[in-house]
């Protein structure tokens, strides 16, 4: 690979059918909503129209043969898209129960009008007291981006009892349940089949439990102005494999293998080499040019056997890094590195070190002990790790993610990858973080960690800056898990991931591949 530096724009508008790749908090999309009202004189009924039009002409193309619609509304204006929806319906044709929960009393504004329109048409409002025995589809617009807190009582029946039926739920907006900013369920939410969002994707789709919930997820701007975009910047952006290759041009064809860069992977204490050989291997299968691996002298001959491409050293104190760091231009600490003497010492060797690095494992668990700041590292933590930087438990890590990868940061300088399903990366506190919603669950295996240490490693080796390369090695990461996975998700092994890097890296496609 030839990396380059490439700013990739953060589009807020869908150019097709494609999700657009900026994200907002529910606080943004709101802002977005009045200066889409107040500066560009859209009125908030016809963006609640637009709304309403949108979810419904989906809900269409998604259940052609629908007929029997149960819509459920909410009190705010999530309900007053639900009326929409229903009165389109209704104006087709299909018999629609619309199900009310909440006092209809505090029903106002652009909602209210919804409601009266809905009524106007013909419609009846009835108290939520369950589901009807029978739906084609069920229309999900009880809470939206006001959802603030626990969802109790009657609403919280009412969503479990959409979990306990069998017809498709279309979720407007957001699940209701589903935390915008952090994708938290706040008690229960919604397992939607479809979730169409408005205005400005929620980072919360694509965050914590959002992919379990919102299903597949569709968007529309509503025909606002590109212009409303222009004073909101977005609280995070989504990554992928696809945006992120764009990095990566031919290799000229004069390239050597000083080229791809020298990347020096240290840990593997005794009972631990497999972690240090899986980062090695994986380096070398994203493209770096040379790996060193220096490890405890127990099983050094043994890993120089099992896979002569990585070239590895004994070290039985930091004295014998010395000569290995000299020539590396990037180190990649932790995988396998304990936390006995013999890994404190390496560790305490490389903390005053001028070179890029990528810390994971053993090694964030010696820096929680001594907490300091770095500004030319990645740190890698699961959340457990993460937990353990910030003195927490994971259950607090995991209800806010965006707020721990912001915290590691903020504590610990550099760029944090925040390991898990939607990996986040955090560089630069002012600027958006990055979401990568690829990968899968096949992927929660030993080792599989250890591999992406090693194509972070390798992906700096290459040239590319600590967040482009957190970036890039976790997308590039992702896409060969979900590669490996298409042989099924149980029963893969981090090796999977590995063989897999090599096609994915080079853009070979899948059948051409396996053919
Ligand atoms: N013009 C626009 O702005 C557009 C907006 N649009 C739509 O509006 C949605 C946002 O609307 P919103 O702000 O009215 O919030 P929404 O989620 O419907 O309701 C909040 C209400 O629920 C209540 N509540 C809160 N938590 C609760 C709980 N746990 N359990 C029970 N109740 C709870 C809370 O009432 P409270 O009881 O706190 O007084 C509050 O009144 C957005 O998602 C999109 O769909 C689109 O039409 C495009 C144009
Ligand atoms: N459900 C999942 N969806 C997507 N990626 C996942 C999932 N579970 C684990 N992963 C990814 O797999 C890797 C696991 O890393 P880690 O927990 O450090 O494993 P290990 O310590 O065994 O090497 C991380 O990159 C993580 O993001
Ligand atoms: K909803």
């Amino acid at each position: 690979m030839n990396a380059e530096r490439l700013t990739i724009p953060i589009n807020p508008m869908p150019d097709s059918d494609r999700l657009p790749h900026a994200l907002y908090r529910a606080e943004q999309v709101r802002n977005l909503d009045r200066c889409a009202i107040a500066q560009y004189g859209i009125p908030g009924i016809e963006l609640m129209n637009r709304a309403g039009e949108v979810a419904y002409r989906i809900l269409r193309e998604r259940w052609p043969d629908a007929r029997d619609l149960t819509v459920l509304v909410g009190v705010g204006n999530n309900g007053g898209d639900g009326y929409v929806i229903a009165r389109l319906a209704r104006a087709e044709g299909l018999a629609v129960r619309l199900l009310q929960l909440g006092d209809p009393q505090r029903v106002t504004g652009d909602a209210a009008i919804s409601r009266d329109a809905w009524r106007d048409a013909g419609g009846t409002i009835e108290p939520y007291r369950g589901l009807p025995r029978r739906s084609d589809v069920l229309v999900d617009a009880l809470l939206g981006t006001g959802l603030e807190r626990p969802v109790e009582g009657l609403w919280a029946e009412a969503i479990q009892a959409l979990d306990r039926q069998r017809a498709p739920v279309l979720a407007v907006d957001i699940p209701s349940g589903l935390h915008a900013d952090t994708g938290r369920v706040m008690g229960v939410a919604v397992r939607a089949d479809v979730t169409v969002s408005f205005i400005g994707l929620k980072q919360g789709l694509f965050i914590g439990a959002g992919p379990e919930y919102c299903g597949e997820i569709r968007f529309s701007a509503l025909s606002i102005p590109a212009r409303v975009y222009a004073g909101e910047v977005a609280s995070a952006r989504r990554i992928d494999w696809d945006q992120q290759a764009a990095r990566f041009g031919r290799r000229p064809r004069t390239a050597h293998k000083g080229t791809f860069g020298h990347l020096l992977v240290i840990g593997g204490a005794p009972g631990l080499s497999g972690a240090v050989r899986l980062a090695g291997e994986a380096a070398l299968r994203a493209g770096a040019g040379l790996v060193t691996i220096a490890t405890h002298p127990a099983h050094s001959a043994w890993l120089n056997l099992s896979r002569p491409e990585l070239m590895v050293s004994a070290v039985e104190t930091s004295a014998d890094l010395d000569p290995l760091i000299a020539r590396a231009d990037v180190v990649a600490i932790g995988p396998g590195l304990g936390r006995e003497a013999w890994g404190r010492d390496l560790w305490e060797s490389v903390l005053g070190l001028d070179l890029p690095m990528v810390v994971d494992a053993d090694a964030l668990n010696l820096l929680a002990e001594s907490p300091r700041s770095g500004s030319d590292w990645v740190l890698t933590p699961h959340p457990g790790e993460a937990a353990r930087l910030l003195g927490t438990d994971i259950a607090a890590i995991e209800q806010d993610r965006p707020a721990a990868v912001h915290a590691l940061q903020g504590r610990y300088g550099g760029v944090v990858v925040l390991k898990g399903a939607g990996t986040l990366i955090r560089s630069d506190p002012l600027r958006p973080f990055a979401v990568c919603s690829d990968g899968n669950p096949g992927m929660a295996t030993a080792g599989s960690g250890d591999v992406l240490t090693g194509v972070i490693g390798a992906l700096r080796a290459q040239g590319l800056d600590a967040e482009d390369a957190a970036c890039a090695g976790v997308c590039l990461h992702a896409a060969a898990g979900d590669r490996a996975a298409r042989m099924g998700e149980r029963g893969l092994v981090a090796g999977d991931i590995i063989a897999a890097l090599r096609p994915v890296a080079n853009r070979v496609p899948a059948l051409q591949e396996d053919s």
